[in-house]
């Protein structure tokens, strides 16, 4: 709330502060003289009510890319909170994946842990509080230890232990939108909380902590109706942000879940571990005017259209507006497209069939060259077969044959930009030069062509529905040192032959080999912290030494963007 006593003297003040309007002065000379103070704390946005979305947090000024808006650490985090049938699940004390049937167990309530050392499982906000209510089940499972210690709980558990140890962030938590109303107790996920949070929670512990509390007469948990563990799980489904780096973490930020979605989203955030957890820093991706709401994204920037809509009517309770998806062709992308079966003069008319009002759940589709219209149904049935067909052999660890033979049959359907024939196209770069019988001294220049023209494709469609890179950082990553790869294989070959920089087009494959790996770099800069992002730098930046010694060795001059041979 806005102060209206001056902050540098405490008289009343009618000056506030145009960035963030959170403080106020008596005169332009407190303002001055308070700005030391105040600059680590103004923030360049402020919190504004809209009647659709909500809380909205709206720019105070003008954002160029890669300005600062928010640094700040959660209320609450823990183990993803997520069932894990078999297979890995996070640590209580640290949230690192273990084996529970491998790994050592905790001291005070035998959940499965990373080692007896982790300093985690004392700490009093993360595993050390909860640790005496988890132990007061004094019996322990020898089998079946996903279904008896169950992580998935326990972030819920953390958010009620707000209440009494930490007040105002437990008041601050329940401020959050949980979207009960939509929740109701007829509705599957009311079904879910309920047996697998509450009754879990309750039936194991929280009844024991009760009867204990009473013994004692000293209460630790205030409030644990089903109501306020229903709200809670409601808040963490609909506000928690997933932290997938080295650890499988969700997390509530104070600030930071109040940015509304957009699938064009303006800004990017990335997560930082230290000692007081993790923090999110977010940025300006785009350049944002002041009065632009400030966005992020809810869901998958590689789905289409109707998957997105969907997965954000399912789990966050609001059908999205947004340019993107107002849009049929999705920005051009024609992510969603598929092939129209109308036929001209006895021949395939060519066209592609669209959405005519992606807003609308139940649109008819329109070919863009005929006449042929297909209604909701048809579509969303052809997509979800092609759409299981695609899970099913990417799951099998398909050869480069069986992706290619799925692609030709799919581009029969599918806009060659679909987001499914997108997928398997992703895969299949990523396995020409790498699968036996495909290295890269057995691949055809034909193929290697291709390769370089599916990386350039998907790189021009990413680019349009991520231009900030904020969203799919690997994805394009990848592409890039991809394309490099298979330039740089076409362009020793050549080379070998002694067609060397006096021919254009090897010209235009080393700028563009050196282009791709300088994006790559400038894409992954902020992905050091995840395994995945680390070691795709390191396969780029052993790259970009490989080209650099091509370089020298040949004394190619790339400077100027041209290059000129000895
Ligand atoms: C993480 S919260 C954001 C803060 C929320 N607006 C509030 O008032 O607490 C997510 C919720 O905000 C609303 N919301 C976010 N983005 C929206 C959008 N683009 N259109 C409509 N509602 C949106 C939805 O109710 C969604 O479930």
């Amino acid at each position: 709330m806005p102060e209206t006593t001056c902050a540098e003297c405490g008289q009343p003040a009618d000056l506030k502060c145009s960035a963030c309007k959170l403080v106020a002065y008596c005169g332009k000379e407190h303002q001055k003289k308070h700005w030391k103070e105040h600059k680590s704390f103004c923030r360049p946005f402020e919190v504004v009510e809209n009647s659709q979305k909500g809380k909205c947090l709206v720019a105070t000024r003008d954002l160029q890319p890669g300005d600062l808006i928010l640094t700040e650490y959660p209320l609450i985090y823990g183990p993803r909170p997520h069932v894990v049938e078999e297979g890995p699940v996070p640590c209580p004390g640290c949230c690192r994946l273990i084996i529970p049937e491998e790994a050592a167990r905790c001291e005070g309530c035998d959940f499965p842990i990373c080692n007896p050392e982790c300093p985690g499982l004392k700490d009093m906000e993360l595993h050390g509080h909860e640790c005496k209510i988890l132990g007061l089940r004094d019996i322990r499972a020898i089998n079946g230890l996903h279904d008896f210690y169950r992580q998935d709980t326990l972030l819920a558990l953390r958010c009620l232990l707000l209440q009494n140890r930490h007040p105002k962030k437990f008041a601050q938590l329940l401020e959050m939108e949980s979207h009960q109303d939509k929740r109701g107790e007829d509705t599957e996920v009311y079904k879910d909380i309920q047996t697998r949070i509450v009754d879990y929670l309750h039936d194991n512990f929280l009844d024991a902590l009760r009867i204990l509390e009473g013994k004692s007469g000293q209460q630790v948990l205030n409030d644990v109706s089903k109501e306020t563990m229903h709200k809670i799980c409601g808040i963490i489904d609909v506000n928690a942000l997933e932290i997938n780096q080295d650890a499988e973490v969700t997390a509530l930020y104070p600030t930071a879940y109040l940015m509304e979605h957009d699938c064009l989203c303006n800004t990017t955030h990335i997560f930082e571990n230290s000692a007081k957890g993790y923090a999110i820093t977010i940025r300006a991706a785009l350049p944002v005017l002041k009065g632009d709401h400030l966005s992020t994204m809810y869901t998958h920037a590689l789905w289409g259209t109707q998957a997105r809509r969907e997965h954000l009517r399912e789990t966050k309770y609001f059908s999205c507006k947004c340019t993107r998806c107002a849009d049929p062709t999705e920005l051009g992308t024609y992510l969603s497209g598929l092939r129209c079966i109308g036929t001209q003069d006895d021949e395939p008319c060519g066209g592609i069939q669209l959405p005519i009002d992606p807003l609308d759940d139940n649109t008819e589709w329109a070919c863009n060259k005929c006449d042929v219209k297909l209604t909701n149904q048809e579509v969303c049935f052809l997509v979800n077969q092609i759409g299981e067909e695609v899970d099913n052999v990417q799951l099998s660890n398909p050869t480069v044959r069986e992706l290619d033979s799925l692609l030709i049959k799919m581009l029969n359907f599918v806009h060659p930009n679909h987001y499914h024939a997108y997928s398997v196209k992703h895969s299949l770069v990523q396995l020409y030069g790498y699968q036996q019988g495909y290295m890269p001294n057995q691949l055809s220049d034909d193929i290697l062509v291709r390769k370089a023209t599916m990386c350039r494709e998907l790189i021009d469609v990413t680019k349009k529905i991520d231009p900030a890179n904020g969203r799919l950082p690997l994805y394009s990553g990848v592409l890039f040192h991809e394309l490099y790869l298979a330039n740089m294989v076409l362009i020793k070959r050549k080379w070998d032959l002694g067609i060397k920089t006096k021919v254009k087009s090897i010209n235009l494959m080393l700028q563009e080999c050196q282009y791709s790996l300088k994006q790559a770099l400038k894409i992954l800069q902020n992905e050091y912290n995840s395994p995945a992002g680390k070691k795709l730098i390191s396969l780029v930046e052993g790259s970009s030494n490989e080209f650099e010694k091509f370089i020298t060795r040949n004394k190619i001059n790339l400077s100027g963007g041209s290059t000129t041979e000895k």
